[in-house]
């Protein structure tokens, strides 16, 4: 089990998240911020679907959590005027749950599958029958005696969204006509996209403030909306309402979440990297143990982000903290850190100075 659901920092979304966000969904390709090039692909997709009179292909979606997958195919069915329905790969099981979903569509509906690489395998087979000749074959009995029986389906699009394009079977991906990748929001977007939500939420900020939770955000609209919503808090109870780049400062340092938009469970991992193994290599196994967490909690809920950040380096030998990570903790590198390098024997007065989970300070070196 990993303890992803209660981070400030997470870009899965959590209850409280559900309902704001539908209010904060951009509803149409331009007011959606940038993946410039998907949006401009997709565009082209149904523009042309629109003039033909025709449904636009399937479309994949591609890309980490909160990015706006779900938005985007929300605006694919706003676009084309038509209904939508959302449903996720886990929740499929059985190839029949999916046949009462499709023999359901209306004629040219979106259907939005989230997660599409964790679909059952029979129900998987029953899609690329779906997907390239409106059809599904429904199988009635068992053994010998079970008989197929063809049920043609309305012409749909199918938005598939998955975090791992690299998992989904070949044949699957082949019958999608456009794939889209989304990648992370650089700061300046970001900054946009806190513009449109604290209008929508009513919250006056300053351009600094945006720019202060932008750069904490972790490249992630979700996370951007989120911060906002607990900046929003403290400016109210403890400011005059307006976020400005002070309150949004003292806002997430509140929070725990630092300027590169680190939070206390990713400091932690840094920090016993750097302090208790003097920077790595170390196993993932006995790192978790250090900072009082599961394997999977370190290996998927911080690593990814530190990694992204270059901070820490997975290596054949074990985990490393590059000199990033040093300095990122107000320490200074040894000598020979780079990432891949052990910084091993440089800081000897560290070790055993802090407890595994201390919240603060590495305590023995400079700034
Ligand atoms: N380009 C964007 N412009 C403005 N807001 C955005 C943009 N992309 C995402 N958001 C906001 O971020 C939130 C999360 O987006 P969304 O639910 O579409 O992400 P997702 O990629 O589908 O995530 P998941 O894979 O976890 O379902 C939404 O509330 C939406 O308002």
């Amino acid at each position: 089990m990993t303890h992803d659901g209660d981070r400030l920092v997470t870009a899965e979304a959590d209850g409280d998240d559900q309902a704001v966000e539908a209010a904060l969904r951009p509803r149409s390709l331009d007011e959606f911020i940038g993946q410039e090039r998907v949006r401009e692909q997709l565009s082209l997709v149904l523009r042309a679907a629109k003039a033909r009179g025709g449904t636009p292909d399937h479309v994949l979606l591609s890309g980490p959590p909160g990015l706006g997958k779900t938005t985007l195919s929300m605006i694919i069915a706003a676009e084309m005027g038509v209904p939508i329905r959302i449903t996720s790969g886990p929740a499929i099981q059985h190839a029949g749950d999916l046949a009462a979903i499709l023999s359901s569509l209306a004629e040219g509906e979106v259907l939005f599958l989230d997660e599409i690489h964790r679909m059952s395998r029979p129900a998987e087979e029953m899609l690329y029958m779906a997907m390239e000749d409106f059809r599904v074959d429904i199988i009635v009995g068992k053994g010998p005696g079970a008989t197929a029986i063809p049920l043609e389906l309305p012409p749909f699009t199918l938005v598939g969204a998955t975090t791992r394009a690299g998992l989904l079977p070949p044949p699957l991906r082949d019958r999608f006509g456009f794939t889209g990748h989304m990648d992370f929001y650089a700061p300046a977007e970001l900054e946009r996209v806190l513009h449109r939500s604290a209008r929508l939420l009513d919250v006056p900020i300053h351009e600094d403030g945006a720019a202060e939770i932008a750069g904490r955000s972790r490249g992630t609209p979700r996370i951007a909306n989120r911060l906002l919503r607990r900046v929003r808090d403290y400016a109210q109870v403890r400011a005059d309402g307006e976020v400005t780049r002070e309150v949004a400062g003292l806002a997430l340092d509140v929070y725990e979440v630092d300027k590169s938009g680190l939070d206390r469970l990713d400091r932690s991992v840094l920090r016993a990297l750097v302090t208790l193994f003097g920077g790595g290599p170390v196993g993932l196994s006995t790192l978790a143990v250090a900072v009082g967490e599961e394997t999977e909690t370190v290996e998927e809920v911080a690593e990814p982000f530190l990694v992204r950040s270059g901070l820490l380096a997975r290596t054949p030998r074990g985990r490393v903290a590059t000199a990033a990570a040093w300095t990122h903790l107000g320490l200074v590198p040894p000598q020979n850190t780079a990432s891949g390098q052990s910084g091993r024997t440089a800081q000897p007065g560290l070790f055993g100075d802090e407890g595994p989970s201390a919240g603060s300070g590495g305590g023995a070196a400079n700034g």
